[in-house]
């Protein structure tokens, strides 16, 4: 579970997030909707200690981030806006194999965890294959994998779909949809719910660092007027 218990967090003094309270549970597929600078990248960045509170605490399966940092960080798997910028290794097999072997586990640990973690993006045997040459989906889908062999129990990714084909989001998606079947807990930021809220258990929309919308997406679709989200036709 991840639970924000009144967290405020200010850049520069401008509030971005203000007395925010929400908990995600265990194997709860969330989109966290809301316009431009509405405070969704700071909120994620609050999942595993990228960023600190200003006030208040932010948990990750009952131990504050800021106590075990460690533990956040294997817990949560972030990916980023951009997969492009998290990449650390030339070829997909060092790149997945570089968050477990900074935990020091065992070679064939590690190597157990990068074969099951690509079997699960749908790149199994591509260990060898150089990341410059992917295209942009698998790109997506290699750093969802890097995530994935932390075997965190939630998932977060900032706009997974940005710049992404519609075969590639399709891909990215099935793999979500599929992670979440087995109980991975997914968070995932965007501005477009057309395709994804039919996977969601629940939707938030954030405005001016607050929630404003929280809900199953069946009820929360008819409230998101005036909060920059593209709603499916209904
Ligand atoms: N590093 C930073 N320094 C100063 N201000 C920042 C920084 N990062 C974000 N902000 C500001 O914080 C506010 C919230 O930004 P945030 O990226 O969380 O919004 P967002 O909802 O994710 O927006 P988007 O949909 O554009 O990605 C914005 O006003 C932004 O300008």
């Amino acid at each position: 579970m991840i639970e924000f218990q009144s967290v405020s967090y200010a850049f520069d003094d401008v509030p971005v997030l203000r007395d925010l309270s929400l908990s995600i549970d265990d194997g709860e597929f969330v989109l966290l909707a809301g316009a431009n600078g509405s405070g969704k990248t700071t909120l994620l960045r609050h999942c595993n200690g990228l960023l600190e509170p200003d006030s208040g605490e932010v948990r990750v399966n009952g131990t504050p981030v800021a106590e075990d940092l460690i533990a956040a960080r294997s817990s949560v798997g972030m990916v980023f806006q951009h997969p492009r910028d998290q990449f650390v290794a030339a070829t997909v097999g060092a790149d997945v194999a570089f968050g477990p072997e900074n935990l020091g586990l065992e070679r064939v640990e590690i190597d157990r965890r990068v074969t099951a973690a690509l079997e699960a993006v749908n790149m199994a045997g591509r260990e060898d294959d150089r990341i410059e040459t992917l295209s942009g989906g698998e790109q997506s889908r290699v750093a969802i994998a890097g995530a994935l062999a932390m075997e965190p129990t939630h998932l977060v990714l900032d706009e997974p779909f940005t710049g992404l084909d519609e075969p590639a989001r399709r891909s990215v998606l099935e793999r979500l949809e599929a992670l979440a079947a087995d109980g991975t807990g997914i968070l995932l930021t965007t501005h477009d719910l057309r395709d994804v809220c039919g996977l969601a258990d629940r939707v938030i929309a954030m405005q001016d660092g607050r929630v404003a919308v929280d809900g199953p997406p069946k009820r929360a679709l008819g409230k998101l007027e005036g909060l920059e989200v593209r709603v499916p036709n209904q």
